[in-house]
């Protein structure tokens, strides 16, 4: 995997480049959609690649594991020829998902040990193991095991937390150095940074990363319901530390109003769940501000959903008819929304890429940051 840089915004850190992949290019400042059983929830691979205009997405290393499980996605060749997804694919190692699915886990140096939230059998998950299990998915991108300590966590927990994930990390490194790919293309190792909101363990956490010299590199720890000041300035201070010249990638980040100021800190990549759960709510994203869909105002609403997005949904449905669907708990609803939502998402950062290569990212950025935040 290769980044190429293209431009930097002369009043921000924000910077616009190239990820070339085994599976293609991505254009940075990206968002990538969140697949979680290897779909993203309530969207075709289709409307994903047209409507969306996805150039990369999400895997979800312990769902996959534990269902369809590693037997059936080696047999079919890999996640891609699974889903049919042929563009680039990053999946987290796993670590996470136990801490925010499985009820029952216990964190050992080993690794962590939890059980199944489908039918309780346990399992142990090892830096070693891990890695395996992502080779053998074939995402692109693949994350290091690590611990995302909870906000907040006491200064000792975090300390030991971080060193272990720091010790976890070498493993995965020494694992995934030493075995090959299996379907024939490169994949590529990101580290992450931890430390929580102690920044000198996230100077420590972020020199130890910038140390393994990987060809791109993560921060973890945040988006776990720290105010946002405090997600701001852990970002920037480890965006500081971590080589200029790598992707970087913000987990589990995060609102519209998020990705704007962290792109301005100089974060290249994000996830986060946000525009396909909200959009089942009802919750949604448009360039004119915050919408919720069900609310009685739109019952007659009878203007686009979002005529100046543009995109198939946004523009053939109306508000009228989406609060229908919604109120009907119809299936189309949820897709609508979650199309619209992904739609918007992707063209966000595709407008604060084009600023950047323009030279104009801050004076926008501030502007609509604003914006977004109206509720309508
Ligand atoms: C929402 N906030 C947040 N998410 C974090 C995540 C998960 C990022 N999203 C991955 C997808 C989730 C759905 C299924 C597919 C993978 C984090 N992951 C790791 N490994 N480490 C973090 O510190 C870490 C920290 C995170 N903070």
């Amino acid at each position: 995997m290769t980044f190429e840089f293209l431009a930097k915004d002369p009043a921000s850190k924000a910077r616009a480049g190239v990820l070339t992949t085994a599976h293609g290019t991505i254009q940075t400042p990206i968002f990538m959609p969140v697949g979680t059983a290897g779909t993203v929830k309530a969207v075709h691979q289709r409307e994903l690649k047209e409507d969306v205009k996805a150039q990369i997405i999400l895997g979800n290393t312990y769902h996959l594991y534990l269902r369809p499980g590693l037997n059936v996605l080696e047999k079919a060749g890999g996640l891609h020829k699974f889903n049919g997804w042929d563009r680039p694919i990053l999946t987290d190692s796993g670590g996470y998902q136990v801490f925010s699915l499985s009820g029952t886990r216990k964190i050992v140096e080993e690794g962590v040990k939890f059980r199944s939230h489908i039918d309780g059998s346990s399992h142990l998950f090892t830096p070693e193991n891990v890695m395996d299990t992502q080779r053998t998915i074939g995402a692109d991108i693949i994350m290091a095991f690590d611990e995302c300590t909870p906000y907040p966590c006491d200064y000792k927990y975090a300390k030991n937390s971080m060193e272990r994930t720091h010790r976890w990390l070498q493993r995965c490194i020494d694992r995934f150095d030493t075995t090959d790919p299996k379907y024939g293309y490169e994949q590529t190792l990101f580290p992450i940074v931890q430390g929580s909101t102690y920044k000198d363990l996230r100077i420590q956490s972020a020199e130890t990363i910038a140390s393994k010299n990987r060809p791109g590199n993560a921060i973890g720890g945040l988006s776990v319901g720290e105010p946002a000041e405090m997600m701001y300035e852990m970002t920037e201070l480890v965006c500081d530390i971590l080589p200029a010249d790598k992707p970087r990638y913000l987990m589990g980040v995060g609102t519209p109003a998020n990705i704007l100021e962290n792109i301005a800190l100089g974060v290249d990549m994000f996830d986060c769940v946000l525009p396909t759960r909200n959009a089942r709510n009802g919750m949604l994203f448009t360039t004119q501000g915050i919408i919720n869909i069900r609310n009685e105002r739109w019952k007659e609403d009878f203007s686009p959903i979002d005529a100046e997005l543009g995109g198939y949904v946004s523009t053939f449905y109306s508000k009228a008819y989406l609060r229908h669907l919604m109120h009907a708990t119809e299936m189309l609803g949820a897709q609508i929304a979650s199309v619209h939502n992904l739609t918007f998402y992707l063209w966000l950062v595709g407008q604060a890429r084009e600023q950047i290569m323009a030279g104009t990212f801050r004076a926008w950025k501030d502007q609509m940051v604003k914006k977004l935040m109206t509720r309508l």
